[in-house]
């Protein structure tokens, strides 16, 4: 509240008490003398400022008498700064504190209206500017300078310059009379910073304006000039009090005329427009001003009353062509830089450029999955290619595997033929022999002299039969798949080479390219399985050799045993004979015969027996070698293989190293098949000169098989069993008829083929089960010789020579010639008897005690044969290549059990040779034995009803 007093009015005048001049004013604010220019500043334009940026006009404007203080308000001084100063700072500040999300640009322009003239302050050289008016109707003064600057320290410096240029005058009642209006304008362009095409501005006006004085003529006493401008001066102010008069009025809507005076036109939106307008208003405290006091306390009273409408300067900008080039160059530009600054950090700007993207992020984010994406296919690729390798080399070794197995089989196949062939030459050389004694029976009733024109022809005509032609055939086309194979096998040996070379570089360069240790991990897992699987197929070879060679082992101990039992039998025959009729041997032969016989008393031949036995069974429960592909590069190979292993892994090599260069590759034997072959390929043409051949081979002596003895040989190179010439040469001894002979090897053929096929098939997707099967008791063993055992009850449980009784009297003629190879009476006739002398004439004394002494013998092998035959049910397992039970029995079984088929009958035929040949029990049971498989079960019955120690029959009947 002001309350402005007449100086005039006298409390003792009656006469003017009425006419007091006293009156009061409500303001917003009032200061007095002591209100500082920042107490003003506050209460007055502080206020404005946030408006102003925010595209608010704003007006504040200092009316008052002259030298009242309005230039002093708003200009100030350089240590009491007026409200332009701080205005202008406190606007920089707060454009500065919101820069970051909006862009503002602020200009400013000074002038003054001097004698209802404008001027630009910035610029006075321009000289008088006039005001236009926009087709918005906003007034413009055209041509003013616009200073854009954002320095607050700059545009103070221009505002000093302008003030310089305004036109002060001292007069009577002011030193530094302002004598025109200044009007500082500062304007302010606010947008975002965010680019768009169509973007918002916002446009805030704010005026700053330093009226000039109104003055009394008598009291400014200027003349002149001075006289002029205050005239100019009053009109225009009049103006503005009129303009405010009129706007003030609120229920007159009169028109308000702008147009007298500039000032008027140029705050037409500051007082009655779109405009915050703060009017300060100055007076003097001196009672001389009390008119001008009044009257302008009377405007500021009547502006308090002015409504305006303020609004948002909001203005809407879409940009020109020319202006989007520009922005779509500032675009290309920033990807530029955002794409140099990734080739810089990475160097992996391959592949999809990311100029296409725009967005660093994206790009970033883009760049690093491509990245990652890259790597696992990498490492994928890698993976992929070093486990087909792996596979290729199991298949490789697959392939081997499978071509051992074929091999095998060849050599099978080659044995039973060779064994035919023997077969034929035996059979060939007794028909001879028959042939012969016949010729010498015919000869005692002939004359000498027909005798001497007998001997021209010694040799029967005796036609080779079809089968040992197809023998011979088959042998050399078998010798031309051996040579085949083997042409195969160093192919594929040479694959595998290459295939392990190819995977030790990937093995090599793995755990360089990889650097997660979880990958590492996988691979080091992949390359364990692949040495697993290497193994479980190495198991698989040496199981097969193993196989193989414990059935030429076997089959090898077979004819042995035969042999034996030959010269065994020969041995007590021709014994029997010397004891019969006192003959007279060397010393040396009788020593020898003591020393056969001791060893017969001792045992050292069952010991060497039990040794061997338990030496096979200690190989065969052994741990099984690991046999690597052949020498040189294969078993790098496989050390390769470990160091995989170790390279990519820790885990500890279950295996050593040296026992996987233990193993060799199952030999295909084509050398010494091809060796073997040749010696019989043909027909022998000197029956008699290969036999004087074959007696030179050593025979052991018999071997009494006791207690656990096993049917195995001591242990030898099974590989050469039965390649060697040794072997084959053993073949004629065994005194099988030729159709006995069929019988069995057909079985043979059937039981070995069977075993091969399954194991070929167990190669395959089931190749982990070829060692189990073999493993696992043989119901085959179990029922062959339980239904012979559950036949006729023999008195003899462990015969080894059991034709049936049908046919003991033709199998007996039979045993007796061909055991030796010769007839009875050519044996007698080699100590100079006649055929029958050596039956008839036995005697009993010495020879019985002699015989009886064998017979217990016999009896005490006979016994333990048979447990070790029970025990060996229970032991299947030293047989490994035992044909499987279902295949077997279906051509053994039934014979067996006492129905006889009509293979049976062929088998009950079996000549004695077999008969007679003191089988191992656990070799004449045995499943994985197919000879001796049908042989005991049929020969058990022959010897059981009519069998007889020696001499009942008149006949030598040899065990
Ligand atoms: N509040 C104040 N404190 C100190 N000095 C002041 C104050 N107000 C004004 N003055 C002084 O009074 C004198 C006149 O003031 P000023 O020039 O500002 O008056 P004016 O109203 O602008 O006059 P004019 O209309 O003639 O220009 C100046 O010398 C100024 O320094």
């Amino acid at each position: 509240m002001v309350v402005l007093m007449d100086p005039m009015e006298d409390p003792d005048d009656i006469l003017r008490a009425h006419r007091s001049r006293e009156k009061s004013y409500l303001f917003d604010v009032a200061f007095d003398f002591t209100a500082t220019q920042e107490m003003v500043y506050q209460a007055t334009t502080k206020s404005l400022i946030e408006g102003v940026i925010s595209g608010y006009n704003a007006t504040v404007f200092a009316y008052g008498p002259t030298g009242c203080g309005k230039t002093y308000t708003m200009l100030g001084t350089d240590r009491e700064p007026g409200i332009y100063v701080r205005t202008l700072n406190d606007l920089f500040c707060a454009i500065e504190e919101t820069s970051d999300d909006m862009e503002y640009e602020v200009s400013m322009s000074y002038l003054e209206i001097y004698n209802e003239m404008i001027r630009d302050l910035l610029n006075p050289s321009l000289g008088y500017l006039e005001l236009r008016e926009d087709s918005k109707g906003v007034i413009q003064v055209a041509g003013i300078t616009e200073v854009s600057t954002i320095n607050a320290k700059e545009i103070m410096q221009l505002l000093m310059k302008g003030n310089k240029q305004r036109t002060q005058e001292p007069t009577a009642a002011n030193q530094t009379s302002s004598r025109s209006h200044a009007i500082l304008q500062v304007t302010v362009r606010q947008r975002s910073r965010v680019k768009n095409v169509m973007q918002e501005v916002r446009l805030g006006r704010l005026f700053m304006i330093d009226l000039a004085g109104s003055e009394r003529a008598s009291q400014t006493q200027n003349r002149g000039q001075r006289m002029k401008e205050g005239a100019h001066i009053n009109r225009s102010l009049l103006a503005l009090g009129n303009c405010i008069n009129a706007l003030s009025d609120k229920g007159n809507n009169k028109y308000i005329n702008y147009r007298d005076s500039k000032l008027t036109r140029l705050l037409k939106d500051s007082l009655g427009g779109n405009s915050r307008t703060v009017m300060i208003a100055h007076i003097s405290p001196a009672s001389s001003a009390f008119e001008e006091s009044r009257n302008t306390l009377t405007y500021a009273g009547r502006a308090k009353n002015i409504k305006t409408r303020v609004k948002q300067n909001l203005l809407n900008v879409s940009y020109h062509i020319a202006q989007y080039t520009s922005i779509i160059s500032d675009l290309r530009s920033e990807i530029q830089r955002l794409k140099c600054k990734i080739d810089g950090r990475g160097g992996r700007g391959h592949g999809r450029s990311p100029c296409e993207q725009g967005d660093i992020r994206q790009i970033q984010a883009e760049v690093q999955l491509h990245s990652s994406q890259f790597e696992q296919l990498e490492i994928g690729q890698l993976r992929g290619q070093l486990i087909s390798a792996f596979q290729d080399q199991m298949d490789v070794r697959r392939l081997l595997l499978e071509l051992e197995n074929h091999s095998m089989e060849i050599q099978i196949d080659t044995s039973r033929h060779l064994l035919t062939i023997a077969d034929w030459e035996q059979e060939k050389s007794r028909r001879t022999l028959k042939w012969q004694e016949e010729q010498r029976k015919e000869s005692y009733s002939k004359d000498d002299s027909e005798k001497d024109s007998d001997t021209g022809d010694d040799q029967p005509d005796i036609l080779e039969p079809p089968e040992v032609t197809s023998a011979r055939e088959s042998i050399a086309t078998l010798v031309g798949e051996q040579k085949k194979l083997r042409k195969q096998k160093v192919e594929l040996e040479q694959r595998c080479r290459d295939l392990r070379t190819q995977g030790r570089r990937l093995e090599e360069m793995l755990p360089r390219r990889i650097g997660s240790q979880e990958q590492r991990e996988i691979l080091s897992l992949l390359c364990r399985v692949h040495e697993l699987e290497m193994e479980n197929t190495e198991m698989q070879s040496h199981a097969l050799i193993r196989d193989g060679a414990l059935y030429h082992r076997r089959e090898a101990m077979h004819r042995l045993e035969q042999h034996r039992s030959l010269c065994d039998e020969i041995i007590q025959g021709q014994r029997q004979i010397i004891d019969d009729y006192n003959l007279s041997v060397p010393h040396h032969l009788e020593q020898l015969y003591e020393l056969y016989q001791r060893e017969l008393e001792e045992g050292n031949l069952d010991r060497m027996a039990i040794m061997d036995r338990a030496a096979s069974r200690a190989l065969q429960e052994s741990s099984l070698p690991r046999i690597p592909p052949g020498p040189g590069e294969n078993t790098l190979a496989l050390d390769s293989d470990q160091e995989s292993v170790k390279t990519l892994g820790s885990e500890p090599q279950l295996v050593p190293q040296k026992e996987w260069q233990k193993g060799i590759l199952p030999p295909l034997g084509v050398g010494d098949l091809e060796s073997e072959v040749n010696k019989v390929f043909k027909a022998s043409p000197h029956p008699r000169a290969w036999q004087a051949k074959s007696s030179a081979v050593l025979t052991p002596p018999p071997i009494h098989i006791h207690g656990m003895v096993s049917q195995e040989e001591p242990p030898q190179d099974s590989s050469r069993i039965n390649s060697s010439p040794e072997s084959s040469e053993n073949f004629p001894e065994i005194p099988v008829s030729h159709k006995e002979r069929k019988e069995i090897l057909s079985g043979t053929k059937s039981i070995v083929v069977k075993a091969a096929r399954r194991r070929s098939r167990a190669l395959g997707p089931e190749r982990h089960q070829l060692l189990a099967p073999m493993m696992e008791p043989s119901s085959l063993s179990l029922h062959s010789l339980s239904e012979a055992d559950d036949g006729p009850p023999p008195p003899l449980p462990a015969c080894k020579r059991p034709p049936s009784p049908m046919l003991q009297h033709t199998v007996s003629e039979d045993n007796l010639s061909s055991s030796t190879g010769e007839t009875p009476s050519r044996v007698a006739r080699r100590h100079g008897d006649a055929p029958g002398l050596w039956l008839r004439g036995q005697k009993k004394s010495l020879g019985k005690k002699r015989e009886e002494s064998l017979e217990a013998k016999k009896r005490k092998r006979r016994s333990r044969s048979f447990e070790v035959t029970g025990q060996g049910l229970s032991h299947p397992k030293n047989h490994p290549l035992r044909p499987r039970p279902l295949e077997s029995t279906s051509d053994y079984r039934i014979p067996i059990s006492g129905n006889p088929v009509p293979s049976m009958r062929h088998l009950s035929k079996i000549a004695l040779p077999l008969a007679k040949v003191r089988l191992p029990p656990s070799q004449t049971t045995g499943p994985g034995d197919p000879m001796p498989l049908t042989v005991p079960a049929a020969s058990r019955r022959a010897t059981c009803g009519p069998h007889q120690p020696q001499g009942k029959d008149g006949r030598f009947r040899p065990n």
